[in-house]
């Protein structure tokens, strides 16, 4: 984990369940007075999620039913990544785009809570946009972050940036992405694996989330290539276009990509939560080079 992460240290959850009714509501309590947490039931990783973004950040943050329960350890991870990125440039305000931000809006919120970073989240799910809306008023971040209503899911950037938001003209330092990670057009979408069985215990999270949201004609390869694809478009709009990616071997799949378009500042990392590691890629046209791999 990130050297600067808040929950490198494990949360004492029996104390967190004691402050917190909802939370406790999901937890188990052990015979030697603990609690213990079923991390493969969703309930509990929405109650989990709710309270780690209240006792670390001060968010008050929901969920869609259904939608996707983001992990607060991967999201910080990422956020932090973003800031070492960033550290060099000594920017005094710093803007970026959230590509998807889903019902929790979660990046662009800890984003503009923990760094006052100008946020703009893109989202093309209706009932995420109305959620995600919700959790940057309750939160009153409005100064900070506007949720962007995505028109046409195969697009990026460009309807955004060719649209009549007065954003649309600013440029940003910096833009984000978990992606949809399964391919739609799989015959079994969902048995694509992201770990190696032999090498890596199984997940301990449940799944979450919907379809629409999970998945994505050609998966999350094709929809990072359409991000490079769009980056090329808008090279002078963002400064530094990053991505996250849930497996492995999609990374240098992203680099040869990049590659053949003679993009080469370029740099990769790794994200390490518990038993689960996600990586991410970064590239930019300007000639501020980026920080080369560091795994955290
Ligand atoms: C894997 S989820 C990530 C949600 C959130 N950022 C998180 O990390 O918890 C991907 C999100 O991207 C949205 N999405 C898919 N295609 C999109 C597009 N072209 N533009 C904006 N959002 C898109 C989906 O509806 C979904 O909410």
């Amino acid at each position: 984990m990130h050297p600067r992460n808040v929950l490198r240290t494990a949360p004492d959850y029996t104390k967190l369940a004691i402050k917190y009714k909802d939370f406790r509501q999901v937890c188990q309590l052990e015979l030697n007075g603990k609690v213990s947490i079923n991390f493969r039931n969703e309930r509990t990783l929405r109650e989990l999620t709710k309270m780690l973004l209240l006792e670390y950040f001060g968010l008050h943050v929901d969920f869609a039913p259904g939608s996707l329960v983001p992990t607060l350890a991967l999201r910080l991870n990422y956020i932090l990544w973003l800031e070492d990125l960033l550290a060099p440039l000594k920017l005094a305000a710093v803007k970026g785009i959230d590509i998807g931000c889903g019902s929790s809006c979660i990046y662009s919120l800890l984003a503009a809570k923990k760094n006052q970073w100008k946020m703009v989240a893109l989202e093309s799910k209706r009932e995420n946009i109305e959620y995600a809306r919700e959790n940057v008023k309750r939160n009153e971040l409005q100064h900070l972050v506007e949720v962007f209503e995505q028109p046409d899911k195969q697009s990026i950037f460009k309807s955004f940036f060719e649209s009549s938001s007065e954003l649309a003209k600013e440029q940003f330092h910096f833009c984000l992405c978990n992606p949809p990670f399964f391919d739609s057009n799989a015959k079994n979408p969902f048995d694509a694996n992201t770990r190696n069985p032999e090498r890596r215990p199984a997940p301990s999270n449940v799944r979450t989330g919907t379809d629409e949201e999970l998945t994505c004609a050609g998966g999350e390869v094709s929809f990072v290539q359409r991000i490079v694809d769009e980056s090329e478009a808008f090279k002078e709009r963002v400064l530094i276009f990053t991505s996250m990616l849930g497996v492995k071997a999609n990374v240098p799949k992203i680099l040869d990509y990049l590659r053949e378009r003679q993009i080469s500042n370029v740099c990769t990392t790794e994200f390490h939560q518990g038993h689960t590691t996600r990586w991410a890629v970064a590239w930019s046209f300007q000639q501020t080079s980026l920080q080369i791999d560091t795994a955290k």
